[in-house]
């Protein structure tokens, strides 16, 4: 299936599809209540960013000819992949508290050691997840450093829930921590900062 069609560029991914698991489903609805007093937010997702969105921070980093051709073909990695393969998954953020949670069911494509979700997997959806988490507050923000300690392997195909916290911020330099843990929250998979 085409992925660069118009329909397909402004579509927002973060919303239940076919693939998704029960697990997942009764995640997404706990989260979307959550939002009904307006504590909570769910962060709609796109495969592409927004034109302009980070013009600034292009300028600054990327030569604008080679991004002009690159725009178009370029996706967010996390978006990269077909309904249910990849990653499966919703941000909601609560800016009160300066966190953003991710619920996620990682597809069978993100395999690393048999039956198990890849190391490289987890780290970005961490990274994702706690960038999202520095940007609510930073606007545009790139990861300078990222610690993580994996605890328990990740089964692949199982939904999970990251927690990321804004623990201090020091003029441009934001310190964030995450944890991975199961869906059922018995069992912490990953932390990191
Ligand atoms: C509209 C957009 C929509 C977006 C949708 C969401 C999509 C999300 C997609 C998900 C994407 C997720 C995100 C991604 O994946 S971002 C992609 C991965 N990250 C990068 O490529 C970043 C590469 N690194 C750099 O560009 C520079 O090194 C940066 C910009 C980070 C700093 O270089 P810069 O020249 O600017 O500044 P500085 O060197 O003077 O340092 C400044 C201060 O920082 C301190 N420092 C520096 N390094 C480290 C370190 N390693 N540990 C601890 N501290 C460190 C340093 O001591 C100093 O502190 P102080 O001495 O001032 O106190």
């Amino acid at each position: 299936r085409s992925f660069s069609s118009e329909k397909d560029i402004h579509k927002d991914y973060a919303v239940p599809n076919p693939t998704w698991s029960e697990d997942l489903r009764l995640l997404y609805e706990q989260f979307m209540k959550k939002c009904e007093d307006g504590s909570w937010e769910r962060l709609p997702s796109y495969r592409q960013h927004p034109a302009g969105g980070c013009s600034d921070f292009q300028a600054r980093h990327l030569d604008p000819s080679a991004m002009k051709e690159l725009t178009s073909r370029a996706r967010l990695f996390t978006r990269s992949f077909e309904d249910g393969l990849g990653f499966e998954y919703v941000m909601f953020c609560n800016d009160a508290e300066k966190r953003v949670v991710c619920i996620l069911q990682g597809g069978p494509h993100l395999q690393g050691m048999p039956g198990l979700f890849h190391g490289g997997a987890i780290l970005t959806i961490i990274d994702a997840t706690a960038g999202m988490c520095a940007k609510r507050i930073g606007k545009v923000v790139l990861t300078a450093n990222l610690n993580v300690n994996f605890k328990r392997p990740i089964p692949l195909c199982s939904v999970v829930v990251l927690n990321a916290q804004l623990e201090k911020a020091e003029g441009r330099k934001f310190f964030v921590s995450c944890t991975v843990h199961s869906g059922d929250g018995r069992t912490l998979h990953t932390e990191a900062t």
